[in-house]
């Protein structure tokens, strides 16, 4: 039944399994994730390296080959549409068009032999194959180049670009790293994306710079009620930035909830371990204070809770079976049966 209230889910992920093949044997990355997104909302998706963030993102954008990547089970819901179903035709005309990407690196995304107005100019001829409106309805080779130009510049303004008409002539080794970042957003959104996937994007870029790039995402989603995905291993991006935000580990989603309510109220022992780690800035990634061991090989992951090798808490349930997750307040949900609700529900 719909919810009076809610607007209705963008994107829907149920029950994910993922495995990739590789040499050493068959990785199961992601085991079971539920994830829904609404318009309006930014996701935090966040963990430590290797907890399968970019893995659920390259899933959402379909990305990744099949083989080695297989999905055993599970949907991928866009809009109603089971992503994991659609022909590849299909889910190319909906890349860009109502999912766009963005990716950590802003150089190895700009090709460096074409100017700016160039490639954004391509990507908007594009996403106008399959919606003639996004060039105002012109017709014919120049007139609808011209018109892709004109969208172009427009972009490079609504991201920040100063001298906006000037800088479509320019070459991508001319920008700084934060304008690069910049015009890889306003390519991402040139297709008016319903959902946008935010991989790390400002991870390689200096902070004042960061908070630049953040603002600009919280901006577009206001501006055109998208629903985001920010994958991330900083939970100081996902405070500053996001509405929502989802714990991975090991390819499951320990934690889901509001921002706030999850941040000033973690129940899970590994959110609490990575929100003990923020304090020290030169934390090295992949480490968390106080909690030994690292994120499990995922050929033979352990069974039950992934997370029971280094739970201070983990008891012989904990190694049976994977928690299902309980609600322990207003949207925020917890895969863990140490929490006193639980523990009060179950006698
Ligand atoms: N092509 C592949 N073949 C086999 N295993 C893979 C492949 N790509 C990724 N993996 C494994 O899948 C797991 C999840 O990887 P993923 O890149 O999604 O993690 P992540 O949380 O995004 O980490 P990071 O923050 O380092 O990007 C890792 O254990 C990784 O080793």
């Amino acid at each position: 039944m719909s919810d009076p209230v809610m607007p209705a889910p963008l994107l829907q992920i149920r029950d994910l399994h993922l495995t990739m093949q590789s040499y050493d044997g068959t990785a199961h990355v992601l085991n079971g994730i539920d994830l829904t997104v609404r318009r309006g909302e930014i996701w935090g998706l966040v963990g430590e390296s290797g907890c399968g963030k970019s893995l659920t993102g390259l899933s959402v954008s379909q990305l990744l080959s099949r083989p080695p990547a297989r999905y055993p089970r599970g949907k991928i819901l866009l809009e109603g549409r089971d992503l994991l179903r659609l022909p590849a035709a299909e889910m190319q005309r909906l890349r860009g068009k109502r999912v766009g990407m963005i990716f950590q690196d802003p150089t190895t995304n700009l090709n460096p032999s074409f100017r700016i107005g160039t490639q954004l100019a391509d990507v908007a001829l594009a996403a106008a194959r399959h919606d003639p409106a996004l060039l105002g309805g012109a017709r014919g080779g120049l007139a609808r180049r011209r018109a892709a130009m004109a969208l172009a510049g427009r972009m490079l303004e609504a991201v920040g670009i100063p001298e906006p008409q000037e800088r479509l002539h320019a070459f991508p080794h001319q920008f700084s790293g934060g304008m690069r970042q910049r015009v890889l957003i306003a390519m991402a959104l040139i297709g008016q994306p319903a959902l946008l996937i935010a991989d790390e994007p400002t991870t390689a870029l200096d902070v004042s710079v960061q908070a630049q790039i953040l603002r600009l995402i919280r901006d577009a989603v206001t501006e055109r009620n998208m629903g985001v995905v920010l994958i991330t291993h900083n939970l100081g991006v996902v405070a500053e930035t996001c509405s929502h935000v989802a714990v991975m580990y090991a390819g499951n989603i320990v934690e889901t909830g509001p921002v706030k309510e999850v941040l000033e109220r973690p129940a899970h022992p590994y959110t609490r371990a990575l929100m003990q780690a923020i304090p020290t800035a030169d934390t090295p990634r992949g480490s968390l204070r106080g909690v030994t061991g690292a994120v499990p090989n995922l050929i033979s992951p352990p069974p039950g809770c992934r997370f029971a090798p280094r739970c201070a808490r983990a008891t012989a349930t904990c190694r049976a079976a994977l928690p299902a997750p309980v609600l322990v307040g207003t949207e925020h949900a917890v895969a863990c049966i140490h929490l006193p609700e639980r523990i009060a529900a179950h006698g």
